[in-house]
Order: C-alpha cells, then sequence, then structure tokens
C-alpha cells in the first residue's frame, strides 16, 4: 500500500498528515521539508518531489514570507510576512495537487517577539477554515526555546487549543538548535543548551498530549543551522532514540517511539548522521542552507558558462547583431537553479529514505 492509497495528491490537513508521518514512522523513513521563498523554489521542489514519487514539506520562515510577499513592503506589524505565508500558501495549493504528491504546508521557527506573525496566520486559518472546513496550513512551528521551559510550554498549550479543533499540527521546539535563525544569533549559546534532556521532552509530550496528538517535537542533539567547516557540529542523533526510550518507558511501554520528532539543521549533516536520526524517529529533517546554495550554483554556472551572451543586450561570440533574449530573459536562468535546486532535494529524500512511497 503506498501513501497516495491513504491520502490525496495536494496539500494536507488533520488527519492525512497524521496519517502521513504514521506511515513514515511505519517504514522509518522521514520527510524532508525545504524552505521556500518563491513560487520558483516552492515548484522546484514539488518537481523533485514528483519525479521521485515522495511527499514533501514546504515551509515558510517568518523572514522567507516577508520575501514572498516583497521586501519592498513594510513589516514593522509582520504584514508583509503574514501576506507573503498566506501567497505562499494559496500559490502551493494551487498548483500542489498538479504535481500529484502530498505535501505538508508548514511554517517555520516562531520566536517569542514574532508571535504577531503566528497570530496572522491562524486568522487566515480560521478564515480558511470557516470557508472550506480546513485550514489553509497543515502545521506551524512555535519556537519559545529562548524562553525558560514552564513559559514555552505554556505558550505552546496555550496556541495548540486554539489549533487542535481545525486538525492543525504544532511543531514545537526545546532545547535549542544552533546558528542562526529568524535573525537570532545563537552562535555563541552554551554548547549544554543543544542538548535537550529526556525529562524536558516529556514535560512537553505530557502537556501537549492532553489537547491532542497531532504535534512533533524539535529538540536539540548538537544541530546547528548553517553550514560551517567540518568538525564544528558535534550531532549526537542518537540521545533521540534515548527520548524515545523514555516516553516510551514513561508510557507503560507499549508504544516503542511515541515521539514524532523534528531535525532542525539538516544541511551539512553527514549521510550517517541522518540514517541514525531515521532511525531513532525522526519524521520530518530541515533543510535550508544547502538548497539555499544549490539554487544558487546552477544560476552561477549558467552566468559563468553563458558570460558571453550576457554582457549587452544584443552582440555575443556569435555576431555582434546578435539578440541575447533567451539568455537573459529569468525563465532561463532562473530556471537553470531551480534545475539544481531539484536535485538537492532529491538528495535530501534519497538520504531520508523517502523515495518511491506514493
Ligand atoms: O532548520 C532549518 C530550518 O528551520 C534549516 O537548517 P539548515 O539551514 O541548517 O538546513
Ligand atoms: O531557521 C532557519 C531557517 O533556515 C530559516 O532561516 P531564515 O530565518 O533566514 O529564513
Ligand atoms: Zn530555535
Ligand atoms: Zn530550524
Amino acid at each position: 500500500m503506498g501513501i497516495l492509497d491513504i491520502v490525496p495528491a495536494g496539500v494536507l490537513t488533520g488527519e492525512n498528515v497524521v496519517k502521513l508521518f504514521n506511515y513514515a514512522k511505519e517504514h522509518k523513513f522521514a520527510i524532508p521539508a525545504i524552505n521556500v521563498t518563491s513560487s520558483s523554489t516552492a515548484n522546484a521542489c514539488l518537481e523533485a518531489a514528483r519525479d521521485i514519487k515522495s511527499p514533501i514539506i514546504l515551509q515558510v520562515s517568518q523572514g522567507g514570507s516577508a520575501y514572498f510577499s516583497g521586501k519592498g513592503l513594510a513589516n514593522d506589524k509582520q504584514q508583509a510576512s503574514i501576506a507573503g505565508a498566506k501567497a505562499a500558501a494559496l500559490h502551493i495549493r494551487t498548483v500542489a495537487p498538479m504535481y500529484g504528491v502530498p505535501v505538508v504546508l508548514h511554517s517555520d521557527h516562531c520566536a517569542e517577539k514574532l508571535l504577531p506573525w503566528f497570530d496572522g496566520m491562524l486568522a487566515a486559518d480560521e478564515a480558511y477554515y470557516k470557508e472550506h472546513g480546513e485550514p489553509l496550513f497543515s502545521s506551524h512551528m512555535l519556537d519559545l526555546s529562548e524562553e525558560p521551559k514552564e513559559q514555552n510550554i505554556a505558550t505552546c498549550v496555550k496556541y495548540f487549543k486554539r489549533m487542535a479543533p481545525m486538525g492543525i499540527w504544532l511543531e514545537m521546539e526545546i532545547g535549542i538548535t544552533g546558528g542562526e535563525e529568524d535573525g537570532v544569533d545563537n552562535t555563541s549559546v552554551d554548547n549544554s543548551r543543544l542538548y535537550t534532556q529526556p525529562e524536558d521532552i516529556w514535560d512537553v509530550y505530557r502537556a501537549l498530549s492532553a489537547i491532542a496528538p497531532h504535534f512533533s517535537i524539535a529538540a536539540g542533539f548538537g544541530n546547528v543551522h548553517g553550514v560551517y567547516k567540518p568538525g564544528n557540529v558535534k550531532l549526537q542523533p542518537t540521545l533521540l532514540g534515548k527520548h524515545q526510550a523514555y516516553a516510551s518507558q514513561q508510557l507503560g511501554g507499549k508504544v516503542e517511539k511515541p515521539l514524532y520528532l523534528v531535525f532542525h539543521g539538516g544541511s551539512g549533516s553527514t549521510k550517517e548522521e541522518i540514517k541514525t536520526a531515521v532511525e531513532s524517529g525522526v519524521v520530518k529533517m530541515n533543510v535550508d542552507t544547502d538548497t539555499q546554495w544549490a539554487y544558487l550554483v546552477g544560476i552561477r554556472d549558467f552566468v559563468t558558462n553563458k558570460s558571453g551572451y550576457l554582457q549587452s543586450q544584443v552582440g555575443n561570440p556569435e555576431g555582434a547583431d546578435k539578440p541575447n533574449k533567451k539568455y537573459y530573459d529569468p525563465r532561463v536562468w532562473v530556471r537553470e537553479g531551480e534545475k539544481t535546486l531539484s536535485a538537492r532535494v532529491k538528495e535530501a529524500c534519497e538520504d531520508l529514505g523517502n523515495v518511491g512511497h506514493l
């Protein structure tokens, strides 16, 4: 039985998201979540997923959402980020069914100071729910990991109570992802805070499972946003297995891996680290930096290789009167970035065992 036997193609919500993640858990694979910033990057990810018959997660960060609506817009009240998140969602909802793959539509990290962005997206979910009987987004992430644990959990509980009736999945973070996110610089954070303790995970599980079962936890296991010199990042994905074992034991041992775990900072990880994380019950791995790089590479190579055709509108190595329109049309050079991005998304799917499951 393939995934399309249990959920439809297009954006999934409610029980269908649960079914997808349960399928991934059962079949021991994880789904990459790629940060998208435009229709071009979103389409390239959908194309990759279609080509290798895989479900995919597309996510927008607060900054990515603002970019989606346009960097020229004011964003002092998160208005551009709210509008951009809606625009991304509506674009993806419109085209995803045509690619024939199930899609989880997600919003990435939201720190305390960005809650007005979250509120705006939730209002959009509620409006969409009224009209269509399902929320606009499949899931949202809250990231109060900078705050004291009690405040982190209490804020998640408050929002999850509002999300649960619409069947919206919640991803929360406990323990810190190093590096940088949403303009928050965690590069010099104390190392111990990068490794979440099983007891903390259990506190989250207890509080959220009392509301609904559809939530996931981004736990710190040394993971870091961005790509750095080899050796700088010490990932310990086996810690994730310990979290599963601890939660399982607390629940009386009936379920082997009760947690849905999320791997942030997927870029720059080794194939082995990714494999261990998946074996430990990770169902989602975020990739941004490596796909940003991949998008550039295709464009960079095109501009380098076709340099002689890109110096003026008319005139190239084939003749002084030859027009260059077919080289500088953005559909030509941006497309080259889409191809290399798409290839990197396929690689992430392969690393996670997410190939041919439809
Ligand atoms: O975790 C991420 C987005 O939330 C992505 O991290 P990387 O940029 O390190 O892949
Ligand atoms: O959190 C990390 C993601 O890579 C999003 O990054 P961003 O805030 O630069 O869009
Ligand atoms: Zn964080
Ligand atoms: Zn992240």
